[in-house]
């Protein structure tokens, strides 16, 4: 099936061996992807592949394996309870929301003891699979290198001063969440999900397994699009790259601008609304990970006005955001279920 979303090729943004040129073409694409459309997928990210396929092992391993005492016991707790609201695991059963399985891991920050406020507990890491958070920690400091050389991508595409951008992700609150989504077989008649609803950081990396038809983006005409994984061999790079690096390029990220970007930009790039709606009959496992600013970063828009001013009093302070957002409000809208596509 052909790509519906623009394939980004990242890898001549990130080789040494580039020139300013060969990077400006990139800059360039992603620019117009993320005005639109909001989502595109990413290759050429130079993310190992068995760092993402034990990504992936290590998730369905929990989904799969963990006890449910297990889970209760990282389950996301409340103030009262000594949790932060925010770090852990979560079940979603609700058939017009959509029903999923959630472990939400977040940027450590400096934590006294309980009470936490929202967001400034502690992670908690399931003890199945018992390296998971060693894989995980290695894997979220790959993607916060990434995010922050899209970011000077993403600079250079909008032609603003890099720094601006990367003094406010310095110390990104990035979400890196593992999701399972139960197959259609199971008992429920309704498939699992996530309602449709825009995400609120700046940029989201995507991970999925190899289940098609699950994640839908909609379209600027008004049309739901399957968002299905695809791998980098289906397509001819364009750029000279070694056969090492090649090796290592298979997957594609899904990636998408968060509300965050959007307000940043002043609504150049579009937070696309996207839901998810797993119609096939095994468990689907994906891996999104939140790229968001620094907890305390004030976010105004880079580019100008109509009258040509930058106005640097409006704007959002990102821990604001968080708050308003973290309460998992996923779901605006029911789940309507899709009539599959060809
Ligand atoms: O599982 C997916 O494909 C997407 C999940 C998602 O949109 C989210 O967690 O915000
Ligand atoms: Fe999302």
């Amino acid at each position: 099936m052909a790509a519906a979303l623009p394939i980004i090729d990242f890898a001549p943004f990130l080789s040494p061996n580039s020139t300013l040129s060969q990077k400006e073409d990139v800059a360039k694409e992603l620019d117009r992807a993320c005005r639109e459309v909001g989502f595109f997928y990413l290759k050429g990210h130079g993310i190992p592949e068995d760092m993402i396929a034990s990504m992936l092992a290590k998730a369905r391993d929990f989904f799969e394996n963990a006890t449910a005492e297990e889970k209760g016991k990282i389950a996301i707790k409340n103030i009262k309870q000594g949790g932060d609201n925010a770090r852990g695991w979560l079940r979603v059963e609700n058939s017009e929301k959509g029903s999923h399985e959630a472990v939400d891991f977040y940027r450590p920050v400096e934590t006294q003891s309980p009470p936490y406020t929202t967001g400034m507990g502690v992670n908690q890491w399931p003890s199945t699979p018992p390296d998971l958070q060693d894989i995980t920690e290695t894997y979220i400091k790959r993607l916060e290198h990434l995010g922050c050389e899209v970011m000077r991508a993403m600079a250079m595409g909008l032609q603003v001063d890099p720094s601006v951008f990367l003094d406010r992700i310095n110390k990104a609150f990035w979400n890196l969440r593992i999701l399972g989504y139960e197959g259609r077989k199971s008992k429920k008649p309704k498939p699992a999900g996530i309602g449709e609803h825009t995400d609120y950081g700046i940029l989201t990396f995507l991970l999925t397994d190899a289940t098609k038809q699950s994640l839908q983006v909609l379209s600027k005409s008004g049309e739901w699009i399957w968002a299905d994984p695809i791998e980098v061999n289906e397509f001819q790079s364009r750029y000279e790259f070694t056969q090492a690096n090649l090796n290592n390029l298979k997957g594609c990220y899904v990636c998408n601008i968060g509300d965050m970007l959007a307000e940043w930009t002043r609504g150049a790039y579009k937070s696309t609304l996207h839901r998810v709606c797993h119609t096939s009959d095994s468990l689907r496992i994906s891996i999104p990970f939140f790229f968001d600013p620094n907890w305390d970063a004030f976010i105004s828009p880079v580019l100008p006005d109509a009258d040509g001013k930058l106005n640097e009093v409006q704007g959002i302070r990102y821990r604001d955001k968080f708050l308003q957002s973290v309460d998992y409000p996923l779901w605006r809208k029911p789940l309507v279920e899709p009539a599959l596509m060809p």
